[in-house]
């Protein structure tokens, strides 16, 4: 038997807060619902707070319990007047109004800057023709002035080709309204984010199908509360899982597997095609990184875009270019991600062509730099893993990781602080 040149690398366990979108979803949810509602491992960051404090100022009562969130659900949509204020919370934006004008009264719905530059507009159209009197802000946006006095149901056309965001908030309030809601969706972006609002409002009770047209529907009825455990982000995952690759080591997401609800684990797919072993079962999901990365492929990423970022900034340190498509509803994000990518990668020194919906980066040896992050938690922390084999690699931003992972600079240090260079 002949005995293998590269030794194994000993698997490290990752800790990975829970999924953003799973924590934000169910707090809805058990809002809405008869009863209570016990979230497990739910995400504490700043769109999680932002979204139960939301609640809060909505008139829902959520007892904080260990590291555990226990939501004593209303039972029906809220009565206003109230005043939300969303922070950087694109969820928050998309899925409260819609309940809100679920309800009665008046409500305003303010963000900060970044998230007031967003757009909002397919959401706030679909809401007038329910039954909502919506006033947007200038910019057709927030502040979101709601005079809510329930909603109607009944046939929708919304276009999904920016956002499937405003696509899950009026699916996630459809039990609350009078009828039965029916979508037909044009140009869906993000699809697997679909996905996992229906399973959750199944999770809940509810009664979603497609009919013969494709459309989907959505019954009324309300919800009723549950004890639901959140599994790991798996956006944030992807971090973990592309500095493995990396730097030749091995780490592991425990809780994070073949069930999952979310798209994004499918980046280790994309991750395999660098050359990086991958091994997802039931009980997780592990990354090995084999020897230098492999380019030299094209891969859309349109249903999995909060990655490619992750992709796209250790893209450099491949042996060929790598390009990315489907991505052009990143440029609506935090920032424009697109450019944001470029720009950093450029002022490092690297060969990078981008267009309306796609980038291309070309193997080089990048430079060190101080990364314009544009409060983007996903490009501080994209960067980041770069910055494990390029020493210099600094950014103008750090603490804008709390968006989603707070912890995120002191984990990637336990799990991979010697392998920096
Ligand atoms: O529904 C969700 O929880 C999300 C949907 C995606 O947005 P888009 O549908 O706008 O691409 C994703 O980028 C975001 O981080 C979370
Ligand atoms: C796009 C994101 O967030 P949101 O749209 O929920 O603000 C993200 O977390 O990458």
């Amino acid at each position: 038997m002949v005995a293998s040149l590269r030794p194994e690398p000993a698997t490290r366990s990752a800790r990975i807060p829970g999924s953003k979108s799973i924590t934000n979803r169910v707090l809805l949810l058990a809002a809405a619902a008869a009863g209570r509602t016990r979230l497990v491992d739910p995400l504490e960051s700043e769109d999680t707070v932002a979204f139960r404090t939301a609640l809060t100022a909505l008139g829902v009562d959520v007892t904080l319990d260990g590291g555990d969130w226990e939501v004593h659900g209303t039972g029906r949509a809220p009565s206003g007047p109230a005043r939300i204020w969303c922070a950087d919370a694109g969820t928050a934006a998309r899925f409260l109004p819609v309940l809100a004008a679920a309800g009665e009264g008046e409500f305003l719905f303010e963000g900060s800057e970044q998230l007031t530059a967003r757009p909002l507009h397919p959401l706030t159209e679909a809401l007038a023709e329910l039954g909502a009197e919506v006033e947007p802000g200038a910019g057709g946006g927030l502040p979101l002035r709601l005079q809510a006095r329930g909603l109607r149901g009944g046939e929708l056309a919304l276009d999904s080709s920016t956002s499937s965001q405003y696509l899950t908030g009026l699916l996630l309030s459809a039990p609350l309204m009078r009828e039965p809601l029916t979508v037909s969706v044009a140009g869906l972006v993000s699809r697997p984010y679909i996905a996992m609002t229906i399973a959750l409002m199944r999770r809940f009770g509810a009664q979603v199908s497609t009919d013969r047209d494709g459309r989907l529907r959505v019954e009324p009825g309300g919800y009723a509360g549950t004890r639901i455990r959140i599994e790991p982000d798996a956006s944030t995952a992807s971090y973990v899982f592309a500095a493995a690759a990396l730097t030749g080591t091995s780490v592991t997401v425990p809780h994070l597997g073949t069930g999952s609800l979310q798209g994004d684990l499918r980046f280790v797919e994309v991750l395999a095609k660098t050359g990086a072993r991958v091994e997802v079962t039931e009980d997780g999901t592990t990354v090995t990184g084999t020897g230098p990365l492999r380019g030299g492929f094209e891969v859309d990423m349109g249903d999995i875009s909060d990655t490619f970022m992750t992709l796209a900034a250790i893209a450099p340190l491949a042996d060929a270019p790598i390009t990315v498509h489907g991505i052009g509803h990143a440029r609506l994000k935090e920032s424009d991600r697109i450019a944001a990518i470029a720009e950093n990668l450029r002022a490092a020194g690297i060969r990078v062509e981008d267009g309306p919906d796609r980038i291309t980066v070309h193997p080089g040896r990048p430079r060190p730099v101080t990364i314009a992050c544009h409060r983007d938690h996903r490009i501080a922390m994209a960067f980041s893993v770069l910055g494990l084999r390029v020493p210099g690699i600094t950014l103008d931003d750090p603490h804008c990781v709390g968006k989603t992972f707070p912890g995120f600079h002191q984990e990637l240090r336990r799990l991979f602080g010697e392998q920096a260079r």
